[in-house]
């Protein structure tokens, strides 16, 4: 891989949380670098989820602190994470089965559109041509991730895999400097998983956004990952390079030896 990896861009420090009595994370420290594709891995429930809302502020941690390009936080605020350029997709799809592609894309544009809604809602004079302009990135998009036939299509009449697509698509259309993906190819065929590695490497390759994912398909995340945390029970159990983790004697007993 030419791509150069830079500094720490994402560093977490010492991140506990708890819910009730259940830990569902303990004193998690890893950093990400920017360009970088870094997997967190681990059995069910081991706090994959929880970590990726810390670093996007659906959960606030009882200890420990999160840094973004080096300005810390002990609460991560959800639209302020946004505003900062770190845009999230989830487990379970977030978009609106009714409208169009092109809709749902658009909805990733929110925070990027200044004009007032008042002169949103006229399309008159700068806010038109704000909305063409929009509009414009949101095509570029479609053309990237191939789904130009698909255009006008309520996501719900999609396949699964396409919907994913265009999950990954409304995050882009933020132009994120990270992109947090949970589980992008979770219920996927075999085929739709190679294209949606193949986009996730083309958009960390081709626009540079670091990438930090949770994945179970460990021949996905060996081959993606340029680093991986493993998670075991809330506790980090393993870091390191693909090769690294696959040979850490409690990696292999706690997850990659059970057959997951
Ligand atoms: N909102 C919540 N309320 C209560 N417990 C929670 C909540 N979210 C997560 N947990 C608990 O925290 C622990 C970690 O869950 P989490 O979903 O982060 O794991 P995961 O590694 O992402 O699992 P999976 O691979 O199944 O998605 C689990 O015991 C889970 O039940």
């Amino acid at each position: 891989m030419s791509k150069k990896i830079g500094d720490v861009v994402l560093d977490v420090k010492n991140i506990s949380l708890s819910f009730g009595g259940v830990k569902a994370l303990t004193d998690i420290s890893f950093d990400v670098r920017e360009h970088e594709v870094r997997a967190i891995i681990g059995p069910n429930g081991a706090g994959k989820s929880s970590m990726l809302n810390c670093i996007n502020g659906v959960y606030t941690p009882q200890q420990g602190s999160i840094s973004f390009r080096g300005k810390t936080f002990s609460h991560m605020d959800s639209h302020a994470v946004a505003a900062m350029g770190i845009a999230r997709t989830f487990q379970n799809l977030a978009l609106f089965k009714g409208m169009s592609v092109i809709d749902n894309i658009m909805t990733g544009r929110n925070l990027r559109i200044k004009s007032n809604l008042f002169l949103q809602a006229l399309r008159i004079g700068p806010a038109q041509r704000e909305e063409e302009k929009h509009r414009e990135f949101v095509e570029h998009i479609i053309d990237f991730l191939e789904i130009q036939a698909h255009r006008k299509t309520p996501v719900g009449q999609l396949p699964y895999g396409l919907q994913k697509r265009v999950d990954l698509g409304r995050a882009l259309a933020m132009e994120p400097q990270v992109l947090l993906l949970d589980e992008p190819m979770a219920g996927m065929n075999v085929e739709e998983k190679q294209d949606m590695c193949r986009f996730v490497l083309d958009v960390n390759q081709e626009f540079g956004t670091t990438v930090v994912l949770i994945e179970h398909d460990m021949g996905v995340v060996m081959d993606i990952s340029d680093r991986v945390v493993v998670l075991d029970y809330g506790k980090k159990i393993g870091d390191g390079t693909p090769d690294e983790v696959r040979n850490n004697e409690e990696v292999i007993s706690a997850y990659l030896g059970t057959g997951h």
